[in-house]
């Protein structure tokens, strides 16, 4: 059974055009995907297109206005309104993509043993101090507020609030935005372990080179729609093995591959 299920998932807003006329305006179109436990699934597109909303359809936090329709479901279960809170933190954990989801009256550590508690696990001060460590965050970002801490800190204790209730699925939107390369790395280092220890993780990102070597699959995602998904190792040479002219162009796009200076594919 697929760990996460997105069956014909649409996310809407309404616009008023008018005092009375109202219509829908589709800002993810009839997603379908399922990730697999063990697996990264890597999901690229354009900025607008659509992926953070699914991170938070995925944690029930869009805004109050949006309208959904299809269903969410993780190891089968249908996700829905009453039994989200149990999930949260424990079967799901959110990379958010702005800080601007940390609390801001709230210490660093205390927000992070919240978390711990919010998972119902059992997690003792060792395990508070290690997963700070394992982010390179040290006793003294652990007593600052969030906004003593620089955007790649913030970045960091996000992701270790969303790892430490250790969840089955991991949903992280942008998680290496605003860390240097070695930190970057060490993110997307973790993420692919925790995969590769059982659990499932949807890596959301502009950045397919970055992704590419930690990802299992890619989803394409372009103006709310889901164009493609291709597995990975599709993405080499000439991008013969990618499915689609999307893929394709993406791909050969990347100013690494230097396709125009390769005269076999002049
Ligand atoms: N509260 C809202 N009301 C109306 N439209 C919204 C709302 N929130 C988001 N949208 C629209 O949904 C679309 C997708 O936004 P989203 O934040 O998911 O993009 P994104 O792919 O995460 O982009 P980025 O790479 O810049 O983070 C945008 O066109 C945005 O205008
Ligand atoms: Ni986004």
């Amino acid at each position: 059974m697929m760990l996460l299920s997105v069956q014909d998932f649409s996310v809407g807003f309404r616009r008023y055009d008018g005092l009375l006329h109202q219509r829908i305006v589709l800002a993810l179109q009839g997603l379908s995907f399922g990730l697999d436990r063990g697996e990264v699934l890597a999901i690229v597109g354009a900025s607008g297109a659509g992926k953070s909303l699914l991170a938070h359809a995925l944690f029930d936090i869009l805004p109050p206005n949006a309208i959904t329709a299809g269903q969410l479901l993780l190891d089968g279960v249908k996700l829905e309104r009453s039994n989200w809170p149990a999930h949260r933190g424990r079967r799901i954990g959110l990379v958010p993509q702005s800080a601007s989801h940390l609390d801001p009256l709230t210490r660093c550590a205390k927000q992070l043993a919240w978390a711990a508690r919010r998972s119902g696990r059992k997690v003792g001060k060792a395990a508070l101090n290690q997963t700070l460590a394992r982010f390179g965050l040290d006793a003294s970002t652990a007593h600052a507020f969030p906004h003593q801490l620089s955007g790649g800190m913030a970045r960091r204790l996000m992701l270790a609030i969303a790892t430490i209730g250790q969840p089955d699925l991991i949903v992280a939107d942008e998680p290496t935005s605003g860390l240097d390369p070695s930190n970057a790395i060490a993110v997307l280092t973790h993420l692919r372990q925790l995969a590769d220890a059982g659990n499932g993780v949807l890596l959301i990102t502009h950045d397919l080179a970055q992704a590419l070597p930690f990802a299992n699959r890619v989803a394409i995602l372009q103006h709310g729609k889901l164009v493609d998904v291709e597995p990975a190792s599709a993405f080499s040479g000439n991008g013969a093995a990618l499915q689609s002219a999307y893929a394709r162009a993406l791909w050969h796009s990347m100013p690494e591959n230097h396709f125009s200076a390769d005269p076999a594919h002049a």
